[in-house]
């Protein structure tokens, strides 16, 4: 069903990745440590996420993990020892947000644990669909220490400040149907359907124009960091520029023209 990606870094230890169509499918691969996120995994994540998405074959990524863990957090093994300079001078997080400058759309499939830097790798992701196993939350506190990729601040987005309060301040974990009345996720699959379902809103996704896909996405998150009157003078603009493309002319005259649209990604 998949073919095998064949980037230029093909090899990877801690992930999958394989390609269906215009969708590429990356799951995280360190099932014995319940995918918990080391330095590896989250290397070879920027890697393989930034030339799917300079690469014109695809449209769309979907991220999972296995059944049991969408991934446990970071390594805690890996962060155990580590001091105060050593963090902040090497400045530990830097790069593992780097997944929130990928322009195509991120769906995130999750089964069984998204807990800590898991669940916040999900929340960075465009769409969640949840298997009937999930279990989302942000443990931090247990371990003597706080979310340091977003959670807290994605969180309250998402979920409003009572909610995210609870979850951050209790590290007790939500299921997926709590997810869902949260609107923290947009469906609840049966788990062994959950990755199959997401690809098939991948694909249809990646079957659009990706410029414009990019410019809704872009257009969406800009939501998140600006106020509703800038926000709707970035969307107009946005939606100005889809004037300039060859797409927006063809969606237009097929729809005249009773034909499917042939895009060119222009
Ligand atoms: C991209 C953004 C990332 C930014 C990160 C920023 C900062 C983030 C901080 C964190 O994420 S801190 C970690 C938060 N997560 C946790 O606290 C969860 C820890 N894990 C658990 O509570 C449990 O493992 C579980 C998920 C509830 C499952 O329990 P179960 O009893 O079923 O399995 P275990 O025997 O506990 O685990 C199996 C195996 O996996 C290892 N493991 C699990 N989670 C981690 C982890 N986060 N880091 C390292 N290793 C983990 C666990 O140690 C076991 O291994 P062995 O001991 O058997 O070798």
């Amino acid at each position: 069903m998949f073919r095998k990606i064949l980037f230029r870094f093909s090899t990877y230890n801690f992930i999958n990745v394989t390609q269906k169509g215009k969708v590429a499918l990356i799951q995280f691969n360190r099932p014995k440590a319940m995918n918990a996120l080391c330095d590896g995994l989250i290397k070879e994540l920027n890697q393989v996420t930034q030339e799917i998405d300079s690469n014109p074959e695809y449209g769309s990524i979907v991220i999972t993990g296995n059944e049991k863990a969408f991934a446990a957090g970071a390594d805690i093994k890996e962060m155990q020892d580590k001091s105060f300079p050593q963090v902040q001078n090497i400045q530990m997080l830097a790069s593992w947000e780097n997944l929130t400058n990928i322009k195509k759309p991120i769906l995130a499939a999750v089964n069984g644990y998204a807990l800590g830097g898991g669940f916040e790798l999900a929340m960075m992701c465009d769409i969640i669909y949840a298997g009937e196993n999930a279990k989302f939350g942000l443990p931090e506190a247990t371990l003597g220490t706080i979310p340091g990729c977003g959670g807290t601040q994605r969180l309250i987005r998402a979920v409003g400040k009572s909610k995210a309060m609870e979850i951050t301040l209790t590290g007790e974990f939500i299921d997926a149907q709590t997810a869902l009345s949260y609107g923290l996720v947009s469906k609840v699959l049966p788990v062994a359907n959950l990755v199959e379902e997401t690809l098939k809103v991948a694909e249809k996704i990646a079957s659009f124009s990706k410029p414009v896909a990019a410019l809704i996405k872009d257009t969406i998150n800009e939501a998140e960091n600006i106020g509703l009157r800038e926000g709707v003078k970035y969307e107009r603009k946005a939606f100005y520029s889809t004037f300039a493309t060859q797409d927006r002319k063809e969606g237009m005259s097929a729809f005249v023209e009773k034909r499917k649209p042939s895009w060119t990604d222009n």
